[in-house]
């Protein structure tokens, strides 16, 4: 038998929970006009604890969205009984079931972020990316030029309507206040011991002097403080300082190229986060409507506060992720991911600004900040830095993916590897298998202590929390039926074992819950009567998956 439990959205009807029967007063509250979330795990038939069926009629404590709960069997309709038989999950989640050696289920519930860049800009490489299991496309604003960054978003938009099943998000990550050098003919060898010079003058690219694209970079740094090149590939300490440029001595040397980062450790730009130019390209994502934004640089809460109020004065429904990169960040952690829709760990800066041990307890830090806070995460970074050259991973960067789906990341991203490597397909495969292996020995139902903290009196979080445990203890997948992606992003937090199917009649909420964890986003219209509903889902998921629905 499977379990159901649907809520809609009520207006001020008054309700009357002890006329007729359950399954009486279950249709008259799924009629229309709205149907706003419902939530089952697909499950056993003979499990002796499915027939633990609610009956109760309840109402919702949701303030701004009041809505009914009414706990329902399908089983009392012969024909949604039948798509069950279909649909069962093959695989106990049980104590026994993971571990070690257990089979990994086929889907994987770790998202696969994607920076795309001059490997992967084609139409043939977006198609190929997608199907080795790219989830979302970021496009980094730092680099390319609108017209470029067009073509990629309108590919993906081809991609998604021509693939109604594996629908590909995208992420526009702005620049922000970062501090590069300029533009060199050739890379230049930089040697320990040797002096070398930044200057705010433009257009400067010699054997000892490059430009730095940041007026206030002479004012914002002191003798003696260490600058980071590249994201510390090559550092410099500084001697000395004129108006207008910054001496420095080379201490661990390298290849400088053109446009590459400049850290000052421990200390932030004085720069807003959001620059002119960020502005310009977040107008940008608005009228190309993305699905996120990567907001670079963030170091309060009131930067994000900004871009929301800018995104609802145009209307506009674009999540916010923020990256925490900058030294000033980490004082304001908790505000800044409150404030947000979801965290990304920007290994990469973090690790300039501050001291590189610090990176991996932020990263555990930062993760379990959101998991608590019901907030999207993604660790990104040179997660397989080594593939942009060559064709198989180190052994350490396959540990480092299996460390960030452990610990519960929703994404991994990969940067340089697919924008720029010669490996960018193989290193997407790379991380499927690696993120899927892993997780089939994370044990269902392990939920982080403060999880629901924040909405701990909220009906939702009810909802979310016993439809996971159902799962868990069923060995299910769960179906759940959304309109705005909310109880699909709540259930995603509790991290079931059986996958997510979050239908919902909005392609915009599709593609954004793509980023996810274990959520199988499908677009499908809602019928007027919720049991036609039901069927139709049912269905779908059977065209779709088959009998291999987990
Ligand atoms: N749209 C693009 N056009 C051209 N080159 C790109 C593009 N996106 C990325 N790249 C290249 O791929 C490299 C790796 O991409 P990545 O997104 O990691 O940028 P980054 O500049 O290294 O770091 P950050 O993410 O901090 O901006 C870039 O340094 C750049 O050389
Ligand atoms: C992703 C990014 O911006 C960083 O790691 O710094």
């Amino acid at each position: 038998m499977a379990q159901v439990v649907a809520s809609r959205s009520i207006q001020s009807t008054p309700l009357c929970p002890t006329s007729g029967s359950a399954r009486d007063r279950t249709q008259n509250l799924l009629k229309p006009p709205s149907f706003a979330s419902k939530v089952f795990p697909l499950g056993e038939n003979n499990n002796k604890r499915s027939k633990l069926r609610l009956r109760s009629l309840q109402i919702s404590a949701r303030k701004s969205a009041p809505s009914e709960v009414i706990p329902m069997s399908p089983e009392d309709d012969p024909k949604i009984e039948e798509h069950l038989q279909h649909l069962r999950g093959v695989q106990p989640f049980g104590e026994n079931s993971v571990g070690m050696w257990s089979k990994p289920t086929f889907r994987r519930k770790t998202k696969i972020v994607c920076t795309i860049g001059p490997s992967t800009n084609t139409r043939e490489m977006i198609w190929k990316l997608a199907e080795a299991g790219m989830n979302v496309a970021r496009l980094n604003m730092s680099h390319g030029d609108h017209a470029s960054h067009q073509k990629v978003i309108d590919l993906v938009k081809e991609y998604n309507a021509s693939h109604e099943d594996n629908v590909i998000a995208i992420m526009l990550d702005t620049k922000g206040p970062e501090v590069r050098s300029g533009d060199l003919p050739q890379p230049i060898t930089l040697m320990p011991g040797q002096e070398f010079t930044f200057t705010i003058q433009r257009g400067v690219g010699t054997a000892d002097c490059v430009s730095v694209n940041y007026d206030d970079f002479v004012n914002d740094v002191e003798m003696g403080d260490m600058l980071l090149v590249d994201g510390g590939m090559m550092s410099m300490v500084v001697k000395s300082k004129t108006e207008d440029s910054v001496k420095c001595e080379v201490v661990d040397g390298g290849e400088l190229k053109s446009r590459r980062h400049l850290n000052v450790r421990g200390k932030s730009a004085t720069l807003p986060s959001i620059t002119e130019k960020d502005w310009d390209d977040i107008k940008f994502g608005v009228d190309n409507k993305v699905d996120f934004y990567a907001v670079s640089f963030v170091k309060d809460a009131e930067v994000v506060h900004e871009l929301k109020n800018y995104l609802k004065s145009c209307g506009a429904d674009i999540h916010v992720i923020v990256k925490i990169e900058s030294a000033d960040s980490i004082p304001n952690l908790h505000s800044i991911i409150t404030a947000s829709d979801g965290a990304m760990v920007a290994r990469g800066d973090l690790g300039a600004e501050l001291p590189i041990e610090e990176v991996p307890l932020l990263q555990e830090e930062i993760i379990n900040l959101c998991r608590s806070m019901g907030k999207a995460v993604i660790v990104a970074t040179n997660m397989l830095e080594s593939m942009i050259v060559h064709p198989t991973p180190t052994r350490a960067e396959v540990s480092d993916i299996a460390i960030a789906v452990r610990e519960g990341s929703d994404g991994i991203m990969l940067s340089g590897e697919t924008a720029h490597g010669k490996f960018p397909l193989k290193a997407v495969q790379v991380m499927h298998t690696v993120a899927l292996r892993t997780e089939a020995t994370i044990p269902g139902g392990k939920m982080p202590p403060n999880i629901g903290q924040v909405l701990k009196n909220h009906m939702s979080e009810m909802f979310a929390y016993h439809a996971t445990m159902m799962s868990n203890t069923l060995g299910t997948s769960t179906v759940v039926f959304t309109r705005t992606g909310f109880m699909a992003v709540l259930l995603s937090h509790y991290r079931p074992s059986g996958t997510i199917f979050a239908f919902t009649d909005e392609k915009r909420v599709q593609q954004r819950l793509a980023l996810y964890q274990g959520v199988c986003p499908i677009y499908m219209e809602f019928c007027d009567d919720s049991e036609a509903t039901f069927r139709r889902a049912l269905d779908l998921l059977l065209v779709m998956f088959g009998g291999c629905v987990q």
